[in-house]
């Protein structure tokens, strides 16, 4: 595998704010993703449930699905109940041909809660730092035997956000075991630096989500004590290309790493303010600009 581009369903439906894209079916999503030159993408709450059905309707379009996002809760529920969800969704993304599965720790989040997202970012107890590290080799060993591979989304609201949180993280499990995600825009949203985290932690990043930042609306979250949700609803996110973050050193930096997998864009903002057609062929241009892809 070399690497491919896709873009996720969040800009047409958002699954954290379901009133975002309520009108918007995932045929209208597909077919627009295929059309903007995407050839894969991750689950959204709207695609069908079964696997048959759901290739039935990426076949037609030349898609396929990337993976799909899991929310743990490790360091809160007893690990069985985490794991019994997991296998579901690694059996589904496993039908779906994916190889990875994106795993976020929900313990303690606050990213769909109305809580003021900066000033009230959780953090784990040194306990609850025990239950996810290992907890998540466990949901690693899982995967394998499936011949995939969890890789781990660092998140705005989550107690896994800033650099030294991903440092911790990576040097607390082992990387055959546990893959992480790089996504720029919750990098950039928490003020950390997304190239230093790319270098550092190359041998390890199994995944990509490529969104870009309204510098002027991310400080208004800041400012007015905003949530991430109502950040999202105002907008701090977009397509690569249309914010302030620059990928052409990211972009270098992912080529030189000899990254094999996907680049996903993924925005979510108000689909009846942002249409995402419109912006997935901007993002599409965008990426082959920088990368020739
Ligand atoms: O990967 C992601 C999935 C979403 O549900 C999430 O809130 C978004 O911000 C994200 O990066
Ligand atoms: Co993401």
């Amino acid at each position: 595998m070399t690497i491919n581009l896709g873009i996720c369903p969040i800009g047409w439906t958002n699954d954290d704010l379901p009133e975002l894209g309520a009108e918007n079916t995932f045929q209208q999503a597909l077919s627009e993703m295929a059309l903007a030159g995407f050839t894969g993408t991750e689950i959204g709450n709207k695609y069908p449930k079964n696997p048959v059905e759901l290739h039935s309707h990426l076949e037609p379009r030349g898609m396929s699905i990337a993976s799909g996002w899991f929310s743990a809760f490790l360091t809160t529920k007893p690990f069985e109940e985490t794991a019994k969800a997991f296998k579901l969704k690694l059996d589904f993304l496993h039908a779906m041909g994916s190889k990875v599965i994106v795993v976020s720790e929900q313990g303690h989040s606050i990213q769909c809660l109305d809580r003021p997202i900066y000033d009230e970012k959780p953090t784990f107890s040194e306990e609850e730092w025990h239950l996810l590290t290992t907890g998540l080799e466990k949901l690693g060993n899982m995967a394998h035997e499936k011949e995939m591979e969890i890789v781990f989304h660092h998140h705005m609201g989550t107690c896994i956000q800033t650099t030294a949180e991903i440092e911790r993280l990576m040097e607390e499990t082992q990387p055959d075991k546990v893959s992480l995600l790089f996504d720029t825009g919750h990098l950039v949203f928490s003020g950390e630096d997304p190239l230093y985290i790319y270098n550092k932690y190359a041998n390890r990043i199994k995944h990509i989500h490529f969104k870009d930042i309204r510098e002027e609306r991310m400080n208004n979250v800041k400012s007015e004590h905003s949530s991430f949700l109502q950040g999202v609803k105002a907008g701090v996110f977009t397509v690569p290309g249309d914010g302030m973050i620059d990928f052409e050193p990211i972009w270098h930096a992912i080529h030189t790493s000899d990254y094999q997998g996907w680049i996903m864009v993924e925005a979510e903002q108000d689909p009846t303010q942002a249409n995402p057609f419109l912006y997935a062929k901007m993002a599409r241009e965008y990426m082959n600009q920088i990368t020739g892809l």
